[in-house]
This record gives structure tokens, C-alpha cells and sequence, in this order.
């Protein structure tokens, strides 16, 4: 019996590890509606809406679980929805038939990553059940986790890491499996390849630099860390052997200066591309890995075909024209994932032993300083009191 769904060797291995779970003990069903912070139109803060008369989340295949949220956090991603960001692209994947024609998007849940306890069990989950407790980041076409509960499929989930509170482990997910997809799955990098390898991070002080600072760290990487002055003993403290402020003076003249690059995590963008791959080795298998891609600005833009036609034709040529040059070119996504969160889990429970400290940053990326996310924070928090 696959514990997630059609998930692959893993879930395999986990298969029996588990009683089967579908009766509830507490069945949630029990209420018909829940509060939620929803949107109804694309906009600025004005447009969040507190309700208690969301539609309680129901079980559509049997790999899914429904979670009770004890905490949420905010990421750049959930401004970028509520400003309609992606807009098309998740419209398509909610309903790729159009067959709900008369349907919108709306009222639309924000949020992406949570912590909480699995409320209920579809008929094939075996790996969970009720009671457990859990964590995960939901995909954006899905409804999100601003709200009391949350559907998601088994194999988006994970075991909470032991040694966290539910606020801190719900401000890591996102980040965390955004940091794994650049670094490991599309990057190639882990813990048996990383030793004596220069990496560079740009916006190493944001929630996926942070996270990313400490994973290559933790493989055995001399990391150089690119971040404003105010971030960088946060960011040392992480681990980052090198902290450049990128205010202080040309970035690109500084960082020349120092030897040449193993590999590049970009999570600035924009100017950077232009001369960030020539800090790389030639022809070493050197790679550049950028996590600000225009993949669905270009559907909003142009709609879905035209859209993912200019985005594979702007991949392929500058893929084409850094592989004659000697180094690879990538873009990496946030992918959803409950095997690679165990993995994290794994990392975070045994950072209590190592010079991790995974729990040093957690509360800044929800929006401590972030001037536009704390003030949708603060919309969320003064409004729930
Ligand atoms: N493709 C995908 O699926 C995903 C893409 N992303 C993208 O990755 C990027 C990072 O996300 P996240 O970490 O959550 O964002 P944050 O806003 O948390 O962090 C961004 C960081 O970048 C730093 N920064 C800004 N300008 C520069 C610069 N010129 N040079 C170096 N650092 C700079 C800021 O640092 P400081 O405070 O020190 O000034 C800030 O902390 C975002 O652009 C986001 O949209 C994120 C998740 C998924």
C-alpha cells in the first residue's frame, strides 16, 4: 500500500510502517465552516478579508489529509498572489478544463507554509494518521493554510522536526523545499559532493538564502554569503565563511576578487544574471542556479501556450549560451514535497547537536523587519484579536 499516493521509492519504503488511518477521532467535519483569511479580488492589503464562514475542506482523493493549522507564516509569494501574481498558470492547474466556467479562484486562501495536527485520513494514507503532528507547504493552485484547516496530499507532508514549536517549524517549509529544489534536485548538489566546493549565495539573508546558507554548510561547502550589512552576523552566524554587503560599494568589482565559483544560488535576480556566471569555473561543471524566473509572469502576460512557448524559448537559449561557455545555466521552483521535508526534519532534529541552529532565524522571514510583509502581518494579527 502506498502511503502517499502514487509517491515513489520512499513511500514504498514506508509502506506497513503505519496502521491505516481513516476513522477520526475528532472528525472535523463536525463544523461546516471555519475562519479564514481570504481575498476576493487581486489588490493591496485592503482586500484581505477575515471570515468565519469558510467552507470546510473536504477530501477529494483518497492520498489526501485534512490538517488542523496551529501556525501559518508569510512568504514574498503570498504578496505576489494577493496581487494576483501567477494568476493564470493557477487558474489552468485548479481547473485545466475550464469546465467550471462560472467559477473564480475566489474567495481565495493565502499562505503556503503550516504546522499543525492531521485531523483526518483519506482511505489509501497509511503513513499518517489522525493526531499526528505534521508539516508541509501546499502548492500554490491549492487553497491555503490562512485558515483553520487545510487540505493537502500525503505526499506534500511530513512529520514535524521534534525540536520545534509549531511557529517555528511553519516558517521553514516553503523556504526549506525552495532552498532543497535549487541546491539538490536541480543544483545536484548534497552532502557527498559539497566538501571543498565554493558556493555563493545572493540574498542570503532572505528566508531561502537563510535556509540555503545552513544546507550547504551542513554539506561540507565554503559559502559566501551576499547580503546588506545589517544581516550579515545573522548570516555568519548560520555558517557563511565570507559576508559581502552588497551596499557598500560595487558587488560585481568585489566579488571578483575572489576566487572563482563552484556553484551560484541567485535569489536577487533582475541585473545580476548579467555578470554573475562569469565568477564561475569554466568548464568544471560549474552551475548557476536562479530562483527569480519570469515562468509565471510571461503566462499572466501572454496567456498559458504563448506564455510557456516564450518561457522554453528564453530557458533553452541562455541554457545554450552558458553551456558554450563552459558553465551550466538553471531555473529551479519551489516544488511540494513530504519525502524532501523529511529530509529537512531530519537535518533540523539532528542541528541541535551540530553547529546548526536552524532555530536562530525562523521568525525573521515572517516579516520582522520586511516592511511590505509586516504590515500584511500585523493586518492578520490585529484583526484576529
Ligand atoms: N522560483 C520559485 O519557485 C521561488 C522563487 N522565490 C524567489 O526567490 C527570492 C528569494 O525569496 P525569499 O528568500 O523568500 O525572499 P526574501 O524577501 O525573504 O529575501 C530576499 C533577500 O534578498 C536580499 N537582497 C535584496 N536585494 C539584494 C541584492 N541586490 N543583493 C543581495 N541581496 C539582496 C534582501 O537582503 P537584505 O535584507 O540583506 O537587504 C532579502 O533578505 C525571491 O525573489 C522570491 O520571489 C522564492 C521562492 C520560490
Amino acid at each position: 500500500m502506498l502511503s502517499r499516493g502514487a509517491a515513489g521509492w520512499r513511500a514504498l519504503r514506508w509502506a506497513g510502517r503505519r496502521p491505516r488511518a481513516r476513522g477520526l477521532h475528532a472528525s472535523p467535519r463536525a463544523w461546516s465552516a471555519m475562519p479564514s483569511w481570504v481575498i476576493d479580488r487581486y489588490g493591496s492589503n485592503e482586500v484581505l478579508r477575515f471570515t468565519r464562514d469558510m467552507v470546510f475542506p473536504i477530501i477529494h482523493f483518497p492520498n489526501e489529509v485534512i490538517i488542523r493549522v496551529h501556525a501559518a507564516s508569510l512568504n514574498p509569494i503570498d504578496l505576489s498572489m494577493r496581487s494576483g501574481y501567477g494568476a493564470t498558470a493557477l487558474n489552468m492547474k485548479r481547473d485545466p478544463l475550464k469546465l467550471k466556467t462560472e467559477e473564480t479562484e475566489f474567495p481565495l486562501t493565502l499562505g503556503r507554509d503550516v504546522s499543525g495536527v492531521v485531523m483526518e485520513c483519506g482511505l489509501s494514507v497509511s503513513y499518517f494518521k489522525p493526531g499526528d503532528e505534521v508539516w508541509a507547504a501546499i502548492p500554490l493552485w491549492k487553497q491555503g493554510t490562512l485558515s483553520e484547516f487545510v487540505v493537502a496530499s500525503g505526499n506534500e507532508v511530513s512529520f514535524k522536526p521534534k525540536c520545534l514549536s509549531h511557529i517555528e517549524a511553519a516558517a521553514l517549509p516553503y523556504v526549506g523545499l525552495t532552498a532543497w529544489s535549487a541546491l539538490n534536485q536541480v543544483g545536484g548538489l548534497n552532502k557527498s559532493n559539497c566538501s571543498g566546493k565554493r558556493v555563493l549565495i545572493l540574498g542570503a539573508s532572505g528566508g531561502v538564502g537563510t535556509f540555503a546558507v545552513q544546507l550547504v554548510k551542513a554539506w561540507g561547502a565554503h559559502v559566501t554569503a551576499v547580503c546588506s550589512h545589517d544581516a550579515s552576523t545573522l548570516v555568519k552566524k548560520l555558517g557563511a565563511d565570507d559576508v559581502i554587503d552588497y551596499k557598500s560599494g560595487n558587488l560585481e568589482e568585489q566579488l571578483k576578487t575572489l576566487p572563482l565559483f563552484d556553484f551560484i544560488l541567485d535569489n536577487v535576480g533582475g541585473s545580476t544574471e548579467k555578470w554573475a556566471l562569469d565568477l564561475l569555473k569554466k568548464w568544471s561543471g560549474a552551475t548557476y542556479v536562479t530562483l527569480v524566473t519570469p515562468f509565471l509572469i510571461n503566462m499572466d502576460k501572454l496567456g498559458v501556450a504563448d506564455g510557456m512557448l516564450q518561457t522554453g524559448v528564453t530557458v533553452g537559449s541562455k541554457t545554450l549560451k552558458h553551456l558554450l561557455k563552459g558553465v551550466h545555466y538553471r531555473w529551479a521552483f519551489f516544488m511540494p514535497s513530504g519525502p524532501s521535508l523529511d529530509e529537512i526534519a531530519e537535518l533540523v532534529d539532528s542541528g541541535k547537536k551540530s553547529s546548526l541552529k536552524w532555530t536562530d532565524h525562523p521568525f525573521r522571514r515572517v516579516g520582522v523587519w520586511k516592511k511590505d510583509r509586516r504590515e500584511l502581518l500585523e493586518e492578520l494579527y490585529y484583526n484576529f484579536l
